[in-house]
């Protein structure tokens, strides 16, 4: 439980801290607003019951107007700022979702790729949403209920022990801190069921992700009704935990109801004797009324709000372990980095995934001048080593040296700069193809015509109505496999790359495109490091250099 408030903790202090930064001068404004609503909103029925008893004592005409005219300027004046700030707190709110969406995606894009393969994004989506909107509540409570609620229970207390009677004030007193008790026990006791709730509504929003991503497939294999099952139950949960949740707070609320009619009636009884005894005006017993009424309030609006933030808590919790999933580390290379012959070395490099799977002592060197093939049965290790030498994974023993450097003491941000990598199933954003292309580097009109060229796909861009703005559909479904790898090879080529990795790169092209394209990788090889897994034979050279694997072990080379 101390763990999740300091997980959640860690967001909401910097996403708040900059919101503060941002709006403070509105903020400002409206905790002002908000605090002058609250006198007016005090002020007014101890000036109505004043006039009340001036009319009582004969100096009707004259008091009166005047008397009601403020009355009425005060009570126009405490409504119109509470819309104010009403309007005001929306204003504030979009720029709260403004900061925490961005200041989410920030942190997002430097997560570690494993976070990745745990997550997918209609989850992170449910979780930025809800996290949003508990952030939005907590400001809001700050602003409309903390501070005109304290502000409006010190006055009215004030008032009414100055006009009526200390006892009643305790009485007062007593539910409030009763009522605000009593709902501090209620959230206590009915937590799990909105923790619950929350977990289940996350786990289908992973659910929804994980199908979205495989909807072709769940309908040609009929799974429609199971998954609708699996979804159905989930959602299921989700709302028999609200349904508990809300069912014991209605409990509760009927307590609180009569903790109320019981705070009445004893203070009634407690009043009317003294006025008996004359020593209250009709006009104290109708502020009195009003006041109570009002005072009752802002302990009740505190009550809830406690409520809000128990709420708020489960909210944000998706949202804060989101938040702290590791990142990659974005600094330079200590002292620099710099590489000559790009030799890339393994030296007896492990590596064992979660299921003890991975490579073992794997010593072998990729070097320019010729393409060095990764080979061999399925599941020995190839995209293992590739990842290592991306620096996705780390070794757990043994290390990767680029011209005798480890490749641990480089920075991710300066190795991916000298990286190019074409990946097993190249993903393509919804985007134009330069777009595809250039994935936000400095654009250059030239080096990308040259880079499709390469990668054997100008003629077919070029043939297009849109050419290189054409559209490439969610995750590039509007192109082939094989065009999609096309893309994804330009992409690696555009920037020059120092050190090219290909995994199965041209494992959906036909064998004469695909031998075109190799032919211009190999003509690269003199100034770029090569590493290139691949299960077919037919694209290795005479000079290739070959890295045969068998279960996670280099078996041979040649
Ligand atoms: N993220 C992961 N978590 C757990 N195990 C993994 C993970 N990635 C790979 N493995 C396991 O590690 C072993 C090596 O996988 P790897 O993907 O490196 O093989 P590969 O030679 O590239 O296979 P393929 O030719 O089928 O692509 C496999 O047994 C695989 O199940």
């Amino acid at each position: 439980m101390k763990d999740d408030w300091r997980l959640i903790a860690a967001p909401v202090k910097i996403i708040l801290g900059n919101y503060w930064r941002a709006s403070r001068g509105l903020l400002a404004l409206v905790a002002v607003i908000v605090f002058l609503s609250a006198i007016s909103a005090v002020a007014a029925p101890y000036l109505f019951s004043r006039l009340i008893d001036a009319m009582t004592a004969d100096r009707f005409a004259e008091t009166l107007a005047l008397g009601l005219v403020v009355y009425a300027l005060l009570i126009g004046m405490a409504a119109a700022m509470q819309h104010m700030v009403q309007y005001l707190s929306y204003m504030s709110a979009e720029n709260l979702s403004f900061i925490a969406s961005t200041s989410l995606f920030e942190r997002l894009l430097r997560k570690h790729a494993g976070f990745f393969v745990e997550h997918n994004p209609a989850e992170i989506e449910g979780a930025r949403r809800r996290g949003q909107g508990a952030l939005m509540t907590l400001v809001q409570l700050g602003l409309v209920v903390f501070i005109p609620g304290a502000t409006q229970i010190v006055l009215a207390l004030l008032m009414l022990g100055a006009t009526i009677n200390l006892e009643v004030v305790l009485i007062v007193f007593a539910y409030g801190c009763g009522f605000i008790a009593l709902t501090a026990i209620a959230n206590h006791r009915t937590r799990r069921f909105l923790d619950a709730a929350i977990e289940a509504g996350q786990a289908n929003a992973k659910f929804v992700g994980n199908a979205m991503a495989a909807m072709e497939t769940l309908r040609h294999f009929g799974s429609h009704r199971w998954m609708q099952a699996r979804f159905a139950e989930k959602a299921r949960e989700e709302r028999d935990n609200w349904a508990a949740f809300c069912r014991r707070r209605i409990g509760y609320s009927s307590v609180l109801g009569a903790g109320l009619a019981v705070q009445f009636v004893v203070t009634f009884l407690l009043l009317l004797p003294r006025y008996r005894a004359g020593d209250l005006s009709v006009g104290d017993v109708v502020l009195f009324n009003t006041l109570l009424l009002q005072l009752n309030m802002p302990f009740e609006m505190i009550g809830h709000a406690l409520d809000d933030v128990v709420r708020a808590r489960a909210s944000l919790l998706p949202l804060a372990r989101i938040w702290a999933a590791p990142e990659e580390p974005d600094a330079a290379t200590p002292g620099g980095f710099s590489h000559r012959q790009g030799r890339l070395a393994f030296e007896d490099v492990s590596y064992a995934h979660e299921n003890g799977r991975g490579i073992e002592d794997v010593s072998f060197a990729a070097e320019r001048g010729r393409i060095t093939y990764l080979v061999g049965e399925t599941g020995s290790g190839k995209s293992t080593l590739l990842r290592l030498a991306l620096k996705s994974l780390s070794p757990a023993a043994g290390r990767i040296a680029v011209d005798g450097v480890d490749l641990a003491a480089v920075s991710q941000r300066d190795w991916y700069a000298a990286v190019g990598i074409v990946p097993q199933e190249p993903t393509l954003l919804n985007d134009t193809l330069a777009v595809n292309i250039v994935l936000g580097r400095a654009v250059d009109r030239d080096r990308l015509r040259r880079a499709a060229e390469k990668a054997a796909i100008l003629a077919f861009i070029e043939e297009l109505p849109e050419g290189f703005e054409t559209l490439v559909g969610e995750r590039g479904m509007k192109l082939s496999g094989g065009e999609r790898q096309r893309i994804a090879i330009a992409r690696a080529l555009y920037a020059d790359p120092q050190f090219l990795f290909l995994d199965e790169a041209s494992s959906a092209l036909d064998e004469t495109t695909e031998a075109g394209i190799m032919q211009h990788i190999r003509g690269l090889a003199g100034e770029v490091t090569i590493l290139a897994v691949t299960h077919r034979k037919s694209v290795i050279g005479p000079l290739d250099h070959v890295v045969r694997l068998a279960g996670g072990r280099v078996e041979s080379e040649s």
